[in-house]
């Protein structure tokens, strides 16, 4: 089973502990990094700005081409092998980011929900383009201004929530490092911050997987080796490479490879069981238990056309964009299913299988999966389809489990497909350690 997908932040147990204020150095980070010098947080909207810079990205569309065939040039200053790049400490990626919502209250519209709470969907917009400034900031030339590699986001491997509300009214802070890297690929580990009472608690703990690719995004590209400067950071790098284990044990026992354990084969037969009209001696006539709704009935829809004003650095759609979509649907179908307005508890396993090409048509399809008292795990499946080629093809899988202000109905799948997804999803629903009472006053809305 896979490690937990929701637990305590790690900020909590003083591992990496935020700033104090705004001005002033992180308090616990000397432990970890040996930090001496103060670490000046960068604007949020600043973030984008350097990325553009750092891989000569376009400001306007119609320039993207002449963009990319210069970003060519940069072929060369790829390296041939990983040994021939100086490795790099934890400390070298680190970078702090500042949301000032209390501050520059201009900012709060584009972060807002309807109830005065903070849309979570912009939260992992500006956590994927950190994560990758952060790959960036780790693979740095210092004598180039720009950087021959392509970094994408490959995995959000998991979002833990902590028990703390959002205000819309209270600056927000970002931190995070590379933890662990392989040969082309790095984990990155982030913090979210926000300021109660003059200082800054954690709200969230995030892990991603981003890829290096080469200059036109075409093939790989080696990362610079990361050494380790205290036990602190080795335990941050094995848990690293525990991780890259666990995805590969969890990938190796997938229901589109393997069949289901005997345990879950009795959960599913017991369902059917329970669906089967007594009146009729026959499997075919299907009665839904009390208190249930038919998987299929779960669903909500929607399309988007992907614009240019969604590309990411390399002219394909902003990954953080394809989240806050996926997340904001997923979050509709949970309200709809639950008959009130959900809270978010964990993200989980998004892995980005393909880029989405700019002028795509993105269909998405939400669905809850799997129920447990006030629980709700809904599964978002994202396809492409270009305009000429009706063919579609699956970019992404997203998993959430929202949790209801009321327990929920229980979901039955009625065909051997459903019943899979079901299985799926409380699988995704049982890599929580332990499922937490949140307070009501828990509030990230889409
Ligand atoms: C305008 C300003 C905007 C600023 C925003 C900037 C943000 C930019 C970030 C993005 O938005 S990126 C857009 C969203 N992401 C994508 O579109 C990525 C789509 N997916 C892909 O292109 C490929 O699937 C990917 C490059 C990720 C992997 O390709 P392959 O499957 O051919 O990879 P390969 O097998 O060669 O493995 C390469 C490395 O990736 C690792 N890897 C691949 N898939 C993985 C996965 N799912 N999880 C973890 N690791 C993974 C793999 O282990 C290996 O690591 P090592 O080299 O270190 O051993």
């Amino acid at each position: 089973m896979r490690r937990a997908a929701l637990r305590l932040c790690t900020l909590s147990k003083g591992l990496l502990a935020p700033s104090r204020g705004l001005t002033q150095e992180p308090q616990n980070l000397e432990n970890v990094f040996h930090i001496s010098e103060a670490c000046s947080p960068i604007h949020v909207n600043h973030v984008r700005d350097k990325l553009r810079e750092i891989v000569g990205a376009s400001t306007n569309w119609r320039d993207h081409v002449k963009a990319m065939e210069e970003r060519k040039l940069l072929h060369g200053f790829l390296a041939k092998s990983q040994k021939g790049l100086p490795p790099r400490t934890m400390k070298d990626s680190y970078i702090e980011v500042l949301l000032p919502l209390g501050s520059q209250p201009e900012l709060r519209e584009k972060y807002l929900t309807v109830q005065n709470t903070v849309r979570f969907g912009r939260i992992l917009e500006d956590l994927d383009s950190l994560g990758v400034l952060i790959c960036y900031m780790h693979n740095k030339i210092h004598s180039a201004k720009m950087s021959p590699l392509s970094i994408v986001t490959a995995l959000v491997d998991k979002i833990d929530m902590c028990k703390k509300s959002l205000s819309p009214e209270q600056d927000i802070k970002f931190s995070g490092h590379v933890s662990w890297v392989g040969k082309t690929s790095m984990e990155v580990k982030m913090h979210m911050f926000q300021l109660h009472d003059n200082e800054f608690s954690p709200v969230l703990d995030a892990t991603f997987v981003m890829v290096a690719r080469d200059s036109e995004n075409k093939g790989p590209a080696f990362v610079n080796p990361l050494t380790v400067e205290s036990p602190e950071e080795e335990e941050l790098f094995r848990q690293g490479e525990l991780n890259k284990g666990r995805r590969v044990a969890f990938s190796s026992t997938s229901l589109l490879k393997m069949a289901p354990t005997a345990e879950e084969r009795t959960t599913i037969h017991e369902m059917f069981l329970s669906t089967l009209d007594p009146k009729t001696i026959s499997f075919r006539s299907r009665v839904l238990p009390p208190n249930a709704v038919w998987m299929e009935n779960s669903k909500l829809k929607s399309l988007d056309i992907c614009h240019p004003q969604e590309r990411n650095i390399f002219n394909r759609i902003f990954g953080g964009f394809l989240m806050r979509k996926a997340y904001e649907l997923g979050w509709a179908t949970a309200c709809n299913f639950g008959g009130s307005r959900p809270f978010i508890v964990a993200v989980d396993d998004i892995m980005f299988q393909k880029p989405v090409e700019v002028g795509s048509l993105l269909f998405l399809s939400a669905q809850v999966c799997f129920t447990q008292g006030n629980y709700i795990q809904v599964r978002v499946h994202s396809e492409v389809a270009s305009l000429q080629d009706k063919e579609h093809m699956t970019t992404n899988v997203f998993h959430f489990t929202f949790m209801s202000e009321k327990e929920v109905p229980l979901v039955f799948p009625r065909t051997y497909g459903e019943s899979m997804l079901y299985l799926d999803g409380q699988r995704h629903f049982k890599s929580m350690s332990a499922p937490v009472t949140l307070k009501m006053d828990y509030v990230v809305e889409p």
